[in-house]
This record gives structure tokens, sequence and C-alpha cells, in this order.
């Protein structure tokens, strides 16, 4: 603490009164002229001990350069931008009241400032300016210093600042907190002269604290713009115009972030239950009594598109609305689009560990049209799409892609077909005769879809052509050069039919240069990504004047189904809704019967019931396949995270990268 030096002549006897009494309260005196508030107090000794302030000498207002503020202004930009409006409209209540306003970030610089032009000089004098740094430990005691210091609300009224020359100011200030509960910046109201008592500035405080809960929620709504919300309240009316508590979840119901109001409803469910693991975020089901679904069909299935669920903390019960994305989830498509693929293999997927192997592989093989490539995977899994994607990323783009479905052409004229024919090659031919589709492919890329369904005598000429690089058309006696890349697909286990003599064993190892294994939409991780895709693409194709939406309750529904026909059998069950809604919305309703009946049969419980060595080894061998995405594993299971967390623990099963 400084010692006490003979006061300058120049002070005020009001200043030097204020001083006597700060080092009074050092000295541990307590006197009745001490500011009451404990934290005011608490404040004062913080500057006398730690920051070594000296009240005998006070500062003049530090204002910080531009560059200075340009780069303070820069980092808080997202929220400058969505403060503005809160920010104009608080101050056009206190204008006439003679308060200034500011905004600092989370370093006390003031990054916003609405204050009258007349009084310029005085303000700036005062620190009450943009650029002002009001940082406790130069500043002293003060509204917005304190404020972030204690991370609270706070009036800091005249006698109460640490430095003597700001005791004529009367100053409120409240944290804005970001998502993860970190203060990121501090409303303050400050007048340059204020008469009256402290009490007259308890309004003050519930405006400033309003404001701030204001310009909170509209950032967290801002920053999770893209993701499914819920707003909620104990108050019926209140929740569409004022629900205070705003929660982001995802589709299946996990919570990705929530506001303050938010946050304290998960602090007393993790009071009363708490997590296991410091990472742990609770599932809206766990916090309210609730069953996800019920949550998504708000909008479509209520008429006050509204529901009401008690907390399973405090027993209190919520109103809830569900606020949906405006547009698909930005992450998902961020995703794609930072990645470093070439768009057309970008586009196939978001973020499956199988599908990302594919992209991966078909990167490394689009130039190389030397290797043969085979596609294996169900039916409607997107066998032709990703060929077309890997004809379009290599340097084949430009040339023709040629698709030849096996299965559809009938055995009679598929060597023809294939081949082409001279004129007058055979009865019923074409005058002209005919070019064969493996000729048209020249330059460019050959895909033999369904080739299992390939008849063996052809089988031997298409291996004579892959050897050769030239064919033979019907009725002709030279051969024609053909430079084809050849990719194939099948949903046939082709090495089945090579073991039953069904196909060719060394046209399957000549076909078969590396392999893209595509997974099943229901095994999909990205399944949403995959459902927005399909759906984006469907809408666009029907050229709406208002592009149609997909309704929370829809997508639950959807990804809840097991697809059989997979990402076909999605698409036809997508422009079956939109082409029979009545709205330009799409509900769960809309969606066809069959998806809403056969839900993904979990196999969850054998797994996470019993706990013998073999049901051990089945969760470790998903884990595995999820490569340790325990979000993964209960969408698969169809379970929540903690379940997996618990079984796993009951199990004592430990991921790789918590071992040691
Ligand atoms: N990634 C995707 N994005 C959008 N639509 C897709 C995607 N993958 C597949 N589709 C659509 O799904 C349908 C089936 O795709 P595709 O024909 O490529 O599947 P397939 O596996 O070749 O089917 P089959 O085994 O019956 O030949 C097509 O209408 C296609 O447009």
């Amino acid at each position: 603490m400084p010692t006490q030096t003979p006061l300058p002549t120049r002070l005020q006897s009001v200043q030097r009164q204020h001083i006597e009494h700060i080092f009074k309260l050092g000295e541990g005196q307590d006197i009745p002229q001490l500011p009451a508030q404990a934290t005011i107090r608490r404040s004062w000794l913080r500057c006398l001990n730690e920051y070594h302030l000296d009240p005998t000498q006070p500062r003049p207002a530090r204002v910080v350069p531009q560059q200075t503020l340009i780069e303070h202004r820069e980092s808080v930009d997202e929220l400058l931008h969505v403060a503005r409006a809160g920010v104009d409209q608080l101050y056009q209540q206190i204008a006439q009241l003679g308060y200034v306003l500011l905004l600092t970030d989370h370093r006390g610089i003031t990054v916003e400032f609405r204050g009258d032009p007349n009084q310029d000089q005085q303000l700036r004098k005062a620190g009450l300016y943009l650029g002002a740094d009001w940082d406790e430990r130069f500043a002293g005691t003060c509204a917005v210093g304190t404020c972030l210091h204690d991370r609270q609300a706070i009036i800091c009224h005249r006698q109460e600042h640490f430095d003597a020359s700001h005791i004529s100011l009367t100053c409120t200030a409240a944290p804005i907190t970001d998502p993860q509960g970190n203060v990121m910046a501090v409303l303050d109201i400050s007048a340059l002269n204020s008469p009256t008592h402290h009490e007259s500035q308890n309004f003050s405080l519930s405006l400033v604290t309003l404001y701030a809960r204001m310009i909170e929620d509209a950032y967290f709504l801002q920053r999770y713009r893209g993701c499914l919300m819920v707003r909620l309240d104990t108050s019926r009316e209140f929740v569409h115009v004022n629900g205070r508590g705003l929660i982001a979840i995802e589709e299946n119901g996990q919570v990705i972030a929530a506001n303050a109001v938010g946050r304290e409803l998960i602090a007393q469910h993790q009071q009363r239950w708490p997590p296991w693991s410091a990472s742990h975020t609770p599932m809206l089901g766990e916090l309210f009594e609730c069953d996800i679904t019920d949550v998504l069909s708000i909008n479509s299935g209520t008429s006050d598109q509204l529901r009401a669920f008690r907390a399973r903390a405090s027993n209190v019960i919520y109103f809830i609305s569900l606020l949906e994305p405006r547009r698909p989830r930005s992450t998902q498509f961020d995703k794609v689009s930072a990645s470093s693929l070439p768009e057309s293999l970008a586009r196939l997927g978001a973020d499956d560990p199988a599908m990302r192997k594919v992209q991966k592989l078909a990167e490394r093989l689009r130039n190389e049209a030397s290797v043969n490539v085979l596609i294996s995977g169900e039916t409607g899994t997107g066998k032709e799409v990703v060929a077309r994607a890997l004809h379009a990323s290599g340097n084949r783009a430009k040339g023709p892609f040629i698709a030849v479905n096996c299965a559809a052409i009938p055995e009679a004229l598929i060597e023809s077909e294939l081949f082409g024919y001279e004129p007058g090659a055979f009865t019923g031919g074409r005058a002209k005769g005919m070019r064969g589709l493996i000729p048209q492919a020249h330059g460019g890329t050959l895909f033999l879809d369904e080739i299992g369904d390939m008849p063996l005598a052809l089988q031997t000429r298409l291996l004579r052509i892959l050897a050769e690089r030239e064919v033979m058309p019907l009725g002709a006696n030279t051969p024609v050069k053909v430079d084809i890349r050849v990719i194939t697909a099948t949903h046939r286990n082709i090495e089945e039919m090579v073991q039953q003599g069904e196909f060719r064993e060394d046209l399957y190892y000549r076909l078969n240069g590396a392999q893209l294994r595509l997974p099943a939409l229901r095994e999909r991780a990205d399944k949403l990504y995959v459902i927005r895709r399909v759906f984006e693409d469907a809408a666009t194709e029907r050229a709406a004047s208002v592009p149609p939406r997909l309704r929370a309750d829809a997508i639950s529904a959807l990804l809840a189904y097991a697809w059989p026909g997979n990402i076909r059998q999605l698409k036809n069950a997508l422009a079956f809704a939109l082409a029979t809604s009545e709205s330009d919305e799409i509900t769960v309703n809309d969606l066809p019967e069959q998806c809403l009946s056969q839900r993904i049969t979990h196999k969850a419980p054998p797994v996470l019931e019993n706990h013998t060595e073999a049901q051990a080894n089945s969760l470790v061998n998903l884990l595995k396949q999820h490569h340790w995405n325990i979000s993964a594993v209960a969408r698969e299971l169809g379970v929540s995270r903690p379940t997996v967390y618990r079984q796993m623990q009951r199990q004592g099963i430990v991921p790789p990268n918590w071992q040691n």
C-alpha cells in the first residue's frame, strides 16, 4: 500500500476527503463515510494492495491510439454488429437524462460510444470516450473495471470511484457473456455529474442489465443461427416474446450451447447428477422430462407452437418454443467447402469415416486412368454419383462419361450396344450401323454399372478390350482403338460370384485395381448432411418461388428411418413430400408413411444391458469402427452419449487417447 504522502494543494477538499477515506479503509478502519457495497470496498483494497495505485495521484483518462482501437474493435467485430441496434435503443432512452453509453471489450477498452457531441471536451477529459481504457488496474475502482473483475452488474456512484478525478461521475455497468459464460464485453451508462443519491441509480442498473442480456441473446442467436434452438420461460405468455432461456441443440437433442439462463439450468442438473466426464454436455431429454420428438414437432404439432415440460432438477415447469435454423447447419456445409478435395468429391459427404475414405482414395485416383476402379455398395448408395464425381474431378473431365447399365440391356443386344456394328452387320440393325458405347467413351470414362450382371461370354471380350485397348465392332474387319478409363459398379458380392464360377476371376482382378466401398445410408454419420443435400437438390429442381423448408420433426423422422433403398429412396421420399405438401414447409406428416414405420432396429439392448465379455467386445468393435467417436456410436445404437460413456466405464473400456 502506498504510504500517505502530503496531498497536493491543487486537490479540492472533497477530493482530499475521498483520498483520506481510501487510506482509512486501507488501514482497516471502518468509518460511516466508507462505501457500503462490499464489491467497492474489495476493489479499493485491490487498487491499494495489488495494483499499487496511489490515490494521491489522480490520473488523466487514458485513451488508446487509433490503431490500437481499430484492433480492439476488430476483435469484437461480430458483437459490435449484433449490439448496434440495442446500443442505439438504450442511448435513445438515456440521452435526455444526461447519460452517455459505453460498450467496452473484455479488456476494458471502449469500443463503442454514444454521447452528446456538445459535451465532447468534458466527456473526453473524463474518459467517457471511444478508446478510453477502464481496466481496474489502471483506472482504479470504476463500474466497467470492477464489473469485469467481479463478473457482475454494478453501480459505481461518485465517491465509490477510487480515482479522485472520477468522483463526480456516476456509472452503471453490466457484463455481456459469450455462450461459454466468459465475459466478452461490458455495457455501461454514465453521467458526468449526478448530484442524486446512490439509490437513484437502481433504475439504471435494471435498464443496463436488461440491455446487456438482450445483446447477449442477440449474439447467441446469431452465433447459433444455423442450429436448432429451444427458447424457454416459466411464463407461457412470454416465451415467444421474451423467453429468457436459449439452448442450441443437435437434432438428436444433444445440447450444444446455452445462454445464461440455459447454463443455470444445466448447472442445476449437474449439481444433482454430477457428470462423470468434464466434457459431457447433457441431452435435452436429461434436463427436461421430454421426448426429443415432442420438442421437434412443436412447430408443426401444436396450435400455439409451444409445449410445457418439467425440468428434472428443479421440478419447475418451463414452456418451450422451437426455433428452427433459417438455413442448413452451416458447420456441415462449411466443412465441405473448407475441405481440400475437388468440389465434386467434397460434395459426396461431410463427416463420415467410410465416406472420407472413399473421397480420399478417389482423390488419389482421379488422374490415374490406368487404375480400374470398382465401386461397391448397396443399391441406391450413390455408386453412379461417385463414378461421375471421380470423372469430373480428373483430367478426363472434358471427355465423355458413358454410363452403361449391364442389367438393363437385353443379353442379345449387349454386344452390339457395347461394341457397335457396321452397316448390314445383322438383320434388324440400323442401315448406317452404330458406334458402340465403348468407342463413344474414347477420351473419357466408361462406367459399367451392375457389372455382376454381365454374361460370362461378354466378360471374356471385355477382358480382351481392357488388355488390348481396342474394340472390334460387329461386322468390322479392323479394330477401333479406344482410350478409356473404366469404372465398374456392383451391389452384388463379386468375390462370392467368382468362387461360384459366375464371374471370371481374371476379369475381377483386372476391374478391381482399386475398390471404393460405399456405406449404406443408415450407417452414415453424416446422414443429416445427405438429407439436407438431397432436399436442396430436390427443392432446386422444383424451382418454387419460396424455397421450401424441411422442419425439425421431418428431419428427425428421416434420421430415424433405416432407408433400405438408401439415397435413391430418400430422394424419392423427399420428392413425394415436396409434390404433395400443401405448404412450403415439409413436416413429418408430409413424408411417405413407410418412412415413419420402419425405424432403425437398434442393436443397443444386447450390447448395453448385459456385460458379458462378448458384449464388451462388440462395443469395442463398434467404437473402433467409428474411430472412437462416441456421438457416432450413440447415434448408431440409438442411445444418448452418456449411456455409451456409462457402459464404457462399467466395462472398463478406455479410448486409446485417454490411456497413460
Ligand atoms: N451424394 C449424393 N447427393 C445427392 N444425391 C445423391 C447422392 N448420391 C446419390 N444420390 C441420388 O440417389 C440416387 C441413386 O444414386 P445412384 O444411381 O448413384 O446409386 P447407385 O448406387 O448407383 O444405385 P444402383 O445400385 O441402383 O445402381 C440418384 O438419384 C442420385 O442422384
